[in-house]
């Protein structure tokens, strides 16, 4: 019943991954709480599903559809093989933290196990025509909710409320799921929402970090940006255990602005290839606002200027890089904040990218890539005429019109567990 765990690069074969369709909680967002719920506009749900389904559907392609994990599904099945106790323990939690009366309790408990899964992941108890709590639109940004590094998974700990929910669907899902129970049992599993082993720290530094900061570039080297999300008390928190544990050998904390353009160091950059990182001009080379601090385990400590200085430095000495907007602003600021940056790699040289970043798409060509619409992906897989194991040196664009009101792209929207 389980399933292999174990992600050591950004770039090798993707091999399994969970996902997210944005779910009904989105048509519910209305204007005045959308930028507390973290969207940057209202969007229109058919469209933007239409949309992430066409993701899904190269994602498909390139790893199996069975490997393909949609969050729902995840928790429809955990609580199927829940025990009922389990079960209540969550819904406790979760009627708690929603600051709910206990009766409401009973009325959860009832309900059978998909309108349960509904109700806990878009708010809405369709039986009683009732909103019990706010949405969670970003769950759709699975990427931010655990990481699996190496053979271990750390399950994040967002930094804000609007993501609190996803927090306890995502431990419950790792925690009582068959394919991933077996984790937990064997120590696998890091929980930073684990008070006693993450304590604030004693100057009442909290602890977060959200998924879109930690990025594995080899078995020894974890980057965790520290930003907007993710607070230096965490990453040292963590790296502790890490080094303890084993995990890996160097955890390389990428200091950011904190500002909500640059909320993760994957809005910033992200690797597509061996040699080929996109990048954000600004910070990523001319080090705007940010420095690199290298901590390995044998207690050594180095320091980097900017973070195209450390990838030189330490992982790869002729690693080139794309710039977002070809390096010019205005378009490099524009298509920045359309998440130019922000692609997730099938397979080295293989990536998705949003449709509407024309002049990032010149650099991609000019680095010897050609862009394809997803779209027109399909149809070739569908009339034969391609074969995803033929594709090379490709960046598949997405249609983005609602997605990318989100605020998040391909990189956020996917949480790999199985690379290699
Ligand atoms: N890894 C990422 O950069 N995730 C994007 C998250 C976007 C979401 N609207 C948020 O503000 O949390």
């Amino acid at each position: 019943m389980a399933v292999t765990v174990n992600v050591a690069s950004e770039i090798a074969p993707l091999k399994r991954v969970i996902i997210h369709r944005p779910d009904e909680g989105i048509a519910r967002i209305s204007p005045k709480r959308a930028e507390e719920l973290l969207f940057d506009d209202i969007v229109y749900l058919p469209q933007m599903q239409e949309e992430h389904d066409v993701f899904s559907e190269i994602l498909k392609h390139f790893v199996g559809e069975e490997n393909v994990l949609e969050t729902e599904d995840l928790l429809f099945e955990a609580l199927e093989a829940a025990s009922e106790a389990d079960k209540k323990e969550m819904i406790e939690k979760i009627i708690d933290y929603e600051e709910l009366p206990r009766s409401y309790e009973d009325m959860l408990l009832k309900l059978d196990n998909k309108a349960l899964t509904e109700t806990l992941i878009t708010g809405y108890l369709q039986q009683e025509n009732m909103i019990l709590f706010d949405p969670i639109p970003n769950f759709i940004f699975t990427r931010d909710i655990a990481v699996t590094v190496n053979d271990h998974v750390i399950i994040t700990k967002a930094a804000k409320e609007a993501r609190f929910r996803e927090n306890f669907l995502t431990r419950y899902i790792f925690w009582a799921h068959p394919i991933f129970n077996a984790l937990s049992k064997e120590g696998r599993i890091i929980n930073l929402n684990n008070v006693e082993l993450f304590p604030p720290s004693r100057r009442r530094e909290m602890v977060s970090i959200e998924g879109g900061d930690v990025m594995i570039i080899n078995e020894d080297y974890l980057l965790i940006g520290c930003s907007e999300r993710t607070t230096a008390h965490a990453i040292q928190s963590l790296k502790e255990v890490l080094f303890k544990k084993g995990v890996v050998k160097h955890v390389v904390q990428i200091n950011i602005p904190t500002d909500r353009s640059y909320m993760h160091i994957d809005t910033i950059f992200t690797q597509i290839n061996t040699n080929h990182i996109v990048a954000f001009k600004p910070i990523v080379l001319d080090g705007l606002g940010s420095y690199v601090e290298v901590f390995s385990s044998n207690g050594a400590t180095r320091h980097y200027p900017s973070i195209k200085e450390f990838f030189h430095a330490e992982i790869n000495p002729d690693m080139e890089f794309i710039l977002s907007g070809e390096g010019i602003s205005p378009y490099q600021d524009r298509e920045q904040w359309t998440d130019g940056c922000n692609l997730v790699a099938l397979k080295p040289g293989v990536a998705i990218t949003y449709d509407r970043n024309p002049y990032t798409e010149k650099a991609f060509r000019s680095a010897g890539y050609q862009i394809i619409h997803a779209t027109s992906m399909l149809q070739a897989f569908q009339d034969g005429s391609l074969k995803p194991e033929e594709v090379k040196n490709t960046i598949i664009a997405l249609p983005s019109n609602e997605l990318s009101r989100a605020r998040g792209g391909s990189h956020c929207m996917t949480c790999p567990v199985e690379r290699g």
